[in-house]
């Protein structure tokens, strides 16, 4: 990781220490972050206290508990559910008023939540949205990030050294195509894991044990991704190359093709869009 935007009196205040809290803080640890710079605001006692014990971090059950100044360095990852955003902004809002300086730059990673909201309700400006995935957990991740024209270079590389501890990085350009980055990357891992679901019970119901259906189905997916990364050629052209005319994968798609599983895919990415614009309304009229 490139910590250099990242001195030694930094500090990253968690709020919400869940999945993709604890999935950031981990790659944070790894990634040369020391435990004494990072805070978490959780809720949940049994959460919060395997936080402790996991990460060694300082964890404080409310918002109100906050007794640090937010300087300029700082940073606050809101990381909770988009439900519980206004509601803990009005709380955070109160304590940022009393920093000595500008204040913290704050990072959502709340799926809807728009920055013109979020900023109203906290009464500051200096934010910007990112969306990571659950691969973050292993270093994996890949997060789509979005700021503002008025936010400078410093911050921008600042939520982006943050969000690299846990994979790769990308920035749009439009804020309205965060709600497409949550649907293709954010939500991406839940159709993948559904096709490894479908793909392990189906050998099962074929016949191989299930331990066997696993491996294969895990392995396949592995492979053919990494095939897929490392060419230069299309998804459509390695597709072709595994079917045979009249064989048993050109069996398998003609099914997909009636099916249209092609069209139910779109529609399903298409509304995990949709409901990032709907929650961006509906949570915006607070
Ligand atoms: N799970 C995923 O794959 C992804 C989630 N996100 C976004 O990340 C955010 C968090 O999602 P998850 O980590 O999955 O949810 P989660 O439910 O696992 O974590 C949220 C945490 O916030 C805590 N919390 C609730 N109210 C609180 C309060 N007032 N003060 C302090 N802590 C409080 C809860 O106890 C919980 O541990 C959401 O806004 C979601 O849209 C973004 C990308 C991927
Ligand atoms: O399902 C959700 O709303 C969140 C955002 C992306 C992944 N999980």
């Amino acid at each position: 990781m490139n910590t250099a935007n990242l001195n030694q009196n930094a500090r990253i205040t968690f709020i919400g220490g869940g999945n993709m809290g604890r999935a950031l803080i981990s790659g944070l640890l790894v990634n040369g972050f020391q435990s004494e710079q990072i805070s978490v605001v959780e809720a949940n006692p049994a959460t919060s206290q395997n936080l402790q014990q996991d990460f060694g971090v300082q964890v404080l059950d409310s918002v109100e508990r906050i007794d640090f100044d937010f300087s300029k360095e700082n940073v606050v990852v809101m990381a909770i559910k988009p439900q519980d955003f206004h509601i803990v902004s009005k709380t955070l809002s109160a304590k940022l008023k009393h920093a000595t300086t500008a204040g913290p730059l704050i990072v959502s990673i709340a799926a809807g939540i728009r920055l013109q909201d979020m900023s109203r309700w906290l009464d500051h400006a200096r934010c910007i949205r990112a969306m990571p995935n659950t691969p973050a957990l292993i270093g994996m991740g890949i997060t789509g990030l979005f700021a503002q024209a008025t936010i400078n270079d410093t911050d921008r590389a600042l939520a982006e050294t943050i969000c690299k501890a846990v994979g790769q990085t990308v920035w749009v350009h439009e804020e309205k195509l965060m709600d497409a980055v949550t649907a293709v990357s954010g939500s991406g891992p839940a159709y993948v894991f559904a096709f490894l679901e479908a793909l392990q019970t189906s050998g099962e119901k074929l016949g191989l044990d299930s331990v066997t259906a696993r491996k294969l189905a895990y392995a396949t997916l592995e492979g053919a991704t990494q095939l897929a990364h490392n060419s230069d050629e299309h998804a459509g052209v390695l597709r072709e190359r595994v079917t045979s005319k009249g064989g048993t994968t050109a069996a398998a798609l003609d099914v997909l093709k009636q099916l249209d599983w092609h069209g139910a895919l779109e529609k399903a990415i298409e509304a995990a869009n949709q409901r990032g614009q709907t929650m961006g309304d509906e949570l915006g009229k607070n």
